[in-house]
Formats: structure tokens, C-alpha cells, sequence
């Protein structure tokens, strides 16, 4: 049991807007007159200020600090003012007395504040069997229902401390069962009356009080109600003050004509059972009393006489029992004291919270109006007085024995509770444990990740390695079974250039570490987290294996095999459309029967790896003017095709688009000794059949009809070419260029295949192409756009070009050797025609 005082507070509300209103104004504006003014000297219209007096209100009430205020403080702007505006409210010379409190609630003042500073504090000692009271004490329309009923908009005290009540039984649910009941009353002309029942309280003396042996007080028949939500307890109050008696006075629209008290009943009890229970058992008093008013200053008739002597008769012995209770310093402390609380109902009802065991919490509401000065100044006397009440507080705690027959429910709660809390418990503690896990396989995850990238560096020469050591076997393979000795001879030099590395051990990259986190031994979880980690960064690293291994293999194939491939076919090309050339231009002989099956190989070769068409050319029609038809083409102007005759025009027209492209392609052209490396596998072309220097020779620029390059002029070979026009340009592509028809055998990759293909497109630009070993290293699609050589440059090239590939590849040897320059005489006599023309 402790000792305690009450808590008093002061809260001043602030001026309405008709108290506004009346606040003086401090005029200075008037201007002095002297004698000789015709307009009324102020001291002369003083009579008429002077009635208006006592309509002025001022404030009478000037708080200092949180905890001090002034009654009645000299106003410095009022003593400015001059004499006829220097009243004084009522007439009164100003008191200017102090009073401290525990709190003091500027007119500023919002709910929560006084929320916080009064009940906030209580609640915690309501759950655990302390009771406490809160009521407002006041003259009437100072604030009091405001302050603890407050509006929907700004709810009061009854809300927000019950909305800090179910916080506070919310959190501690776990642990605690608490139940909360409350009921509502009001004491209306001495009678009680049950605000929250839904019958109202019959007519005549109304609810009775009371007393028990134990000195407690009851309402008999009061109804009691559990709210579920603090919501659900503004509305039970909203609804009980519709019920409560208000009537309009002068001093408040909406007064309240009763003291309303609130009880709220908290019992707990702890969910852990025992064999003695501790019940908790405190009641919280929230009590709006009705304000005291003076009978002549309200001008009440009737009822509200008659309701405001009735409250002035209950707050006349609360002030007793205050007084009292101050001149014994609390009730338990003097024996014999007499403390008249049976003198009303209001104050045998607050017995308890006065004097009783209960701390409490009185709230001054006080009006800073001169208007109420009476009341406000008696309003603080009492409050006053009331800080010396001493209280002795002490906790309601019951506790329950329990019947031994009551062991076994209580066995049970606690089994129940024993298996509650190790779920908990392993909840718990397996949160850490995973959390733990979790931690050491991110951990692990980060290792694996640097392991990764160490051999995924480690992965990049064991492409290439792998990637050379496949292309090695992949030609000893094909050697093996190769049918020419052409072939098997650039398998041979493939096998050569693969050879270093074929040698050298297959490297294998490094597994990735398989280190499982210490968690992972006694948690599968995390070792299975673990594995799973571990078998996706095994998998990646696979995949980026087999992609740098294909991006190996490609770059090998680029830059080694495909070269030499495009080279190998557009000599191909060459070499057949020079036969097709020359064929119309030979007299039906057996080497003439020889070229033409050697150009349907040729041109064959080409329809199987290029996927081009050069069509045989008419011979008959060649037959009949050989000299005309090589003349006509070597002077080879554009412009000349116009005069041809139909019947030329119709040996012109079938010239094949492949063939455009052949012709024009100048660059290959400087080296035609891979093409019989290659071609002889479907269809073996004779040696003699495709003369080197013939299809070197062709240097010939872009025309502007693409079908008059069907028909070389031979004789180029020997005489400049003209350097071309960009109006002779070929403008059409070659549309069979992308049938994508593959190549047989050899499987290139789409880049070279489009080199390929570009390499036998036609090409104004067209250039020398570098030597099979250099054109390794260099894309071939540039060869195809180098610019025409010349005759002799390109012949004289050759020897060097095939010098250059040693680095990379011996060079190819030559499955026949062509003849001697000018070897041919089939040739050399075109040649001659030609210059004679
Ligand atoms: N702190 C405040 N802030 C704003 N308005 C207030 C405040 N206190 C009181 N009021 C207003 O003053 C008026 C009178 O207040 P209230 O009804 O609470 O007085 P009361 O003391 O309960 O009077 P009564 O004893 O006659 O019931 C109301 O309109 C109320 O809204």
C-alpha cells in the first residue's frame, strides 16, 4: 500500500467567438481636441463607455508555465489604455494570485495532450489491480463533457483511454486474459439512472447505491457491457449521452444537467496456471460532473432551477468531503474523522475514488472569461485544496486456492501451455538455426562463384585447344578416306596447321569445389540448398564450356578452312566460266569436247557448293563467227550490245546471273591453285582443263551488262583492263547467291558461308585476293571487295601468293600443273584473232 495524492490539473478552455467578441479593444486613435472642437471630447462620451463597461469580458486566467498560472493578472495593455477604456472585468481591482498545479492545460491544449498527462499514466497500474478515478470538476460551459466525452471529430478522454486500454491488452494477450466491462450512470436531481441500458431507467428514485461490509459501494441493477473495440466503446458513449440529460442555459447550449460517471471493470488473470490463481481485479472512474452555477447569474427558472440547486447541493459536499479530507490529510490517516459523503450521491459514489483506495485525477476546467470569474476562481481554490488529499493506494490482487479437484484442469492448461510454448520455442530457435544456415550457404554460394569465374578464365585456351585437337581429327578422318590426292594433300596441310595442338594433352578444366557449409551437417535443409547452389553453378559453368568450345570451333573455321573454301570455289568459277568463254570461240575439236566437260564439271562443282548455275554456252551458235562474237565482247562496251543483232542478243541472254558474279569477281582470280584442291571430289576436273593462267588472267572490270561478262575476251590477259565506270557497276545482286543450298561435305559456318556466297557475288570493287595463309587471318568477304587487278599485276602476284600461305599451310600441290603460258593453242589463236580485229 502506498501513499498518494490526488492529481490535479487545470485545463482552461479556450474563448468562443462570442467571448471574442467582447474582448476590449485598446483605441489610441483619438485624437486630442482642444477647446475649440465641435465634435464631443472623449471625457464627455465616458458616461456612454462607461455602460458598455459591463458588457467587456477579459481574460482573467495567464498560464506561466506547464505547471503555474495566474488568476486575475494585471493586464499591461489595459493600463496603457487610456482612462476611459482601463476597466477592470466586474468592476474588480485585479487579484493577480499564482496558483501551481500538477499540469496546467493552456486554452491551446488538444485531447491527447490531456490524455497523456492524466489517464495514460494510470493504465498501466489499472491492468495490475490499481483502481483510478478521473473526473472533471468545473462551472458550467468550461469545458468538462469536452474534455471527457469530447466529439466524434475530437473524441475525449473515454475514448482515448480505451483505446490505450486494448492496446495495452492486446500486447500483453499472451500472457494475460483480461476481461473489461463497463457501465454507465448518471445522477440526475439525486437519482441514478443506467445510461447504457437499452429500457430506460424507470421514473421515481432510480437506481439504488449500495454499501457493502468491505465499504464498497454498488449501483444495484446497473447493466454492464464488454465493447470489443474502442470504437464500439465511443459509440455505447454517444449513444448513453443522447440519454443523459442536457438542457440549453445561458451559459451553455448544450449543458449537461447530471454528473455522468463512467466505470470501467478490468480483471485479468495470467494464461499460466497454478495452483493458486492471482486475480487481478481495479475499476476506472471517468466522471463528467455537472457544472456548478450561480442560480442569479444563470437567470434558470423551473427545472433548471431545480437541476442547478440539485448540482449545486452534490458539488457543495464534494467541496465538504474535499475539505475534509484535506484537514485530515486522507480518510485512513485520522480515525473518527468524519468524512460526509453520504451527504449526496455524487459523493457516496466518489468515496472510492476520493478517499478510498484509488489514484486520481481531478480536472480543473476553468473558462479565462471575466464573465465567470466567480466560478473560476473558486473553481482553482478548490482544486487547490484538493492537491493535499492523500489517497492510499493499494493493488487488488485475489488469490484463488485452488480445490485439489481443480489440479486436474489445471494439469491440462498446463500441458496445453507446455506444448504451446515449444512450439513457440521451436519456432524460435529454428529462426536463428535457418537464419544461420541461410548465412553459411551465402556464404558458400560466394566461394562457388569465385571458383567459377577462376576457371571459367581457365576455360578459354581449353576451347581453343579442344577446338583445334577436333579439327585435327576431323581431317585425319577425312584424308583417310579422301578419293584424290588433291584432296588428301589440303587435308594434309589442314592436319599440319592443327598439328601443335593436336600434340599437346587435352586439358580438362578444373571441377568446381564441392564444399557443403558446416550448417549443411546437421541441417538437410541447408544441405540441400547447398547441392542445389552448387549444381546450377556446375551446370553454367557447363553451359559457358560448350558455348567458348562452339566459338572455338567457329573461329577456327573462319579463319582457317573457310578461306581456303571461298577461294577454292570462286577459282572454281572462275576457271569454268573461262572455259565457257573459250568454248564458242574453239572449232569442233577433241580438246574442244575436253573444255566443255570440263566446264559441266566445273559448273557442277560450283551448283553443288555454291549453289550457282552456269549453263553451257551455245556452242554452234559461236561456231559460225568465232572471231566477231570475241572481237565484239573484248572491245566490250556497253553500248555495243544495242547494235548486236537479236540472235547475238539471244546467245547473250541466257548468260546465267551466277556467271555475272564469277566474271566480276576479280579477286580470286590472282590465285586459282586451291581451286583443284577441292573441286575434283564430285566431279574431278582434268588438269589441263582448268588453266591457272587463264582464270588469273581475268582481271576484268565490272561491266554494265552483267551478261556480257559470260564471254571473256582471253586476250585481257595481256592487255590492261579498263578501270571501271561506276555506271558499269553490276546493280543487280545475284539472287541465286542466296539459295542456301549448302555445300556439300564441308560443313562452314553461316559467316563463312556468307563470305562464301559474297565472295562469288558480283563486285565492282572487286580485288586480288590475298593469299590462302593470309586470307586465314583475314576476312574473306574483304577479298571479294578488292579492287580489279591488273592483268599483269595479278600474274605477277601469283607467285608470291603462293609463297605467302607457307606460314599457315604448305601450299597445295597442284594436281596438274597448266601449261606454259600461252600453252594453249586453241588460245593463243583466239588471242591473235583478236588482235587482228
Ligand atoms: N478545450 C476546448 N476546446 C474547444 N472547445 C471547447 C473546449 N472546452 C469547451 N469547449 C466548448 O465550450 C462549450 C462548452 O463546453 P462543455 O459543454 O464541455 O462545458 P461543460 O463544462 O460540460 O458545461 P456543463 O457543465 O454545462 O455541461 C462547448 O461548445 C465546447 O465545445
Amino acid at each position: 500500500m502506498t501513499d498518494s495524492s490526488i492529481q490535479v490539473v487545470v485545463r482552461i478552455r479556450p474563448l468562443n467567438a462570442k467571448e471574442i467578441a467582447l474582448l476590449p479593444r485598446v483605441d489610441t486613435s483619438t485624437a486630442f481636441q482642444g477647446d475649440g472642437g465641435l465634435a464631443p471630447s472623449p471625457s464627455k462620451g465616458q458616461s456612454a463607455i462607461a455602460a458598455m463597461r459591463s458588457h467587456y469580458i477579459r481574460n482573467i486566467l495567464a498560464p506561466v508555465d506547464d505547471r503555474v498560472l495566474v488568476f486575475d493578472p494585471v493586464d499591461p495593455d489595459s493600463a496603457r489604455a487610456p482612462s476611459h477604456m482601463n476597466f477592470r472585468g466586474n468592476g474588480r481591482r485585479p487579484r493577480d494570485v499564482r496558483y501551481a498545479f500538477d499540469r496546467v492545460y493552456a486554452p491551446a491544449a488538444r485531447q491527447r495532450d490531456v490524455y497523456s498527462g492524466t489517464v495514460e499514466p494510470m493504465l498501466a497500474g489499472l491492468l495490475n489491480g490499481f483502481n483510478a478515478s478521473v473526473f472533471a470538476y468545473g462551472a458550467t460551459g468550461c469545458g468538462k463533457t469536452h474534455t471527457i466525452s469530447g466529439t466524434s471529430e475530437d473524441p475525449g478522454l473515454i475514448f482515448l483511454t480505451m483505446q490505450g486500454l486494448y492496446a495495452r491488452i492486446e500486447a500483453e494477450s499472451s500472457e494475460y486474459e483480461t476481461d473489461v466491462r463497463l457501465s454507465y450512470l448518471e445522477i440526475y436531481n439525486e437519482t441514478i439512472r443506467d445510461l447504457l441500458s437499452p429500457e430506460p431507467t424507470p421514473p421515481g428514485p432510480g437506481l439504488a447505491l449500495r454499501e457493502d461490509a468491505a465499504s464498497k459501494i454498488s449501483v444495484v441493477g446497473i447493466t454492464e457491457h464488454t465493447p470489443a473495440s474502442p470504437e464500439q466503446v465511443l459509440e455505447m458513449i454517444t449513444e448513453g449521452n443522447q440519454r443523459r440529460t442536457q438542457s440549453p442555459t445561458e451559459a451553455n447550449a448544450a449543458s449537461s444537467r447530471s454528473h455522468a460517471v463512467l466505470q470501467i471493470n478490468v480483471t485479468r488473470r495470467p494464461r499460466t496456471a497454478g495452483t493458486v490463481e492471482e486475480r487481478c481485479s481495479a475499476s476506472l472512474n471517468v466522471i463528467d460532473l455537472a457544472g456548478s452555477e450561480r442560480a442569479s447569474a444563470t437567470s434558470n427558472h423551473g427545472l433548471r432551477m431545480k437541476e442547478g440547486a440539485n448540482i449545486n447541493r452534490s458539488l457543495l459536499a464534494l467541496g465538504s468531503c474535499i475539505n475534509a479530507l484535506c484537514q485530515t490529510g486522507g480518510a485512513r490517516n485520522v480515525r473518527g474523522r468524519h468524512i460526509p459523503y453520504r451527504n449526496s450521491k455524487l459523493t457516496r459514489l466518489l468515496k472510492f475514488s476520493l478517499g478510498g483506495n484509488c489514484k486520481t485525477v481531478m480536472i480543473a476546467c476553468v473558462s479565462p472569461s471575466s464573465a465567470h470569474y466567480d466560478e473560476t476562481h473558486n473553481t482553482l481554490k478548490y482544486a487547490n485544496q484538493a492537491k493535499n488529499i492523500q489517497t492510499k493506494v493499494s493493488r487488488n490482487l485475489l488469490h484463488i486456492d485452488r480445490h485439489v479437484a481443480q489440479y486436474v484442469q489445471a494439469i491440462a492448461q498446463l500441458r496445453a501451455e507446455i506444448s504451446e510454448l515449444k512450439e513457440k520455442l521451436a519456432q524460435n530457435s529454428g529462426a536463428p538455426m535457418l537464419s544461420d544456415g541461410l548465412a553459411q550457404v551465402h556464404e558458400a554460394q560466394a566461394r562457388l562463384a569465385s571458383a567459377a569465374a577462376t576457371t571459367r578464365a581457365a576455360m578459354e585456351p581449353c576451347a581453343a585447344h579442344t577446338a583445334a585437337q577436333a579439327l585435327h581429327a576431323a581431317a585425319a578422318d577425312y584424308a583417310a578416306q579422301a578419293p584424290t590426292e588433291a584432296e588428301r594433300a589440303a587435308l594434309a596441310s589442314l592436319q599440319a596447321r592443327c598439328a601443335p595442338a593436336a600434340e599437346k594433352p587435352r586439358t580438362a578444366w578444373p571441377p568446381l569445389p564441392l564444399e557443403r557449409p558446416e550448417a549443411a551437417a546437421h541441417d538437410p535443409a541447408c544441405a540441400a540448398l547447398y547441392d542445389a547452389v552448387h549444381a546450377c553453378a556446375d551446370a553454367q559453368l557447363r553451359a559457358d564450356a560448350e558455348t567458348m568450345q562452339r566459338e572455338a570451333l567457329e573461329q577456327v573455321l573462319k579463319t582457317t578452312v573457310a578461306p581456303r573454301l571461298v577461294q577454292l570455289v570462286a577459282c572454281t568459277a572462275h576457271t569454268t566460266a573461262a572455259l565457257q568463254a573459250a568454248l564458242p570461240a574453239l572449232v569442233e575439236t577433241d580438246a574442244h569436247a575436253a573444255l566443255a566437260a570440263a566446264a559441266a564439271q566445273g559448273a557442277q562443282v560450283l551448283e553443288q557448293v555454291a549453289g550457282h548455275t552456269i549453263p553451257p554456252s551455245p556452242a554452234p551458235a559461236v561456231h559460225a563467227s568465232p572471231q566477231r562474237s570475241v572481237a565484239a565482247t573484248a572491245a566490250s562496251p556497253a553500248r555495243r550490245l544495242v547494235r548486236k543483232s537479236p540472235r547475238r542478243r539471244a546467245l547473250r541472254a541466257p548468260a546465267p546471273r551466277a556467271s555475272v558474279g564469277f566474271a566480276s569477281h576479280a579477286a580470286p582470280a590472282a590465285r586459282p591453285r586451291p581451286s583443284l584442291a577441292i573441286a575434283p571430289r564430285r566431279a574431278s576436273v582434268a588438269p589441263s582443263l582448268a588453266p591457272r593462267a587463264s582464270v588469273g588472267a581475268r582481271a576484268e572490270p565490272a561491266s554494265a551488262d552483267p551478261r556480257k561478262m559470260v564471254r571473256p575476251a582471253p586476250d585481257r590477259m595481256r592487255r590492261p583492263s579498263r578501270p571501271p565506270e561506276p555506271s558499269e557497276a553490276p546493280s543487280r545482286p545475284v539472287a541465286r547467291a542466296s539459295s542456301g543450298r549448302a555445300a556439300p561435305r564441308v560443313s562452314v559456318a553461316p559467316a563463312s558461308r556468307a563470305a562464301l556466297r559474297a565472295s562469288v557475288a558480283p563486285s565492282a570493287e572487286a580485288r586480288p585476293s590475298r593469299s590462302m595463309g593470309a586470307a586465314s587471318a583475314a576476312p574473306d568477304v574483304e577479298a571479294s571487295k578488292a579492287p580489279p587487278a591488273e592483268p599483269a599485276a595479278a600474274s605477277e602476284a601469283a607467285p608470291e601468293a603462293e609463297a605467302a600461305p607457307a606460314a599457315l599451310e604448305p601450299p597445295a600441290p597442284r594436281s596438274a600443273p597448266p601449261p606454259a603460258s600461252g600453252g594453249a593453242p586453241a588460245r593463243r589463236g583466239l588471242f591473235q584473232r583478236q588482235r587482228r580485229i
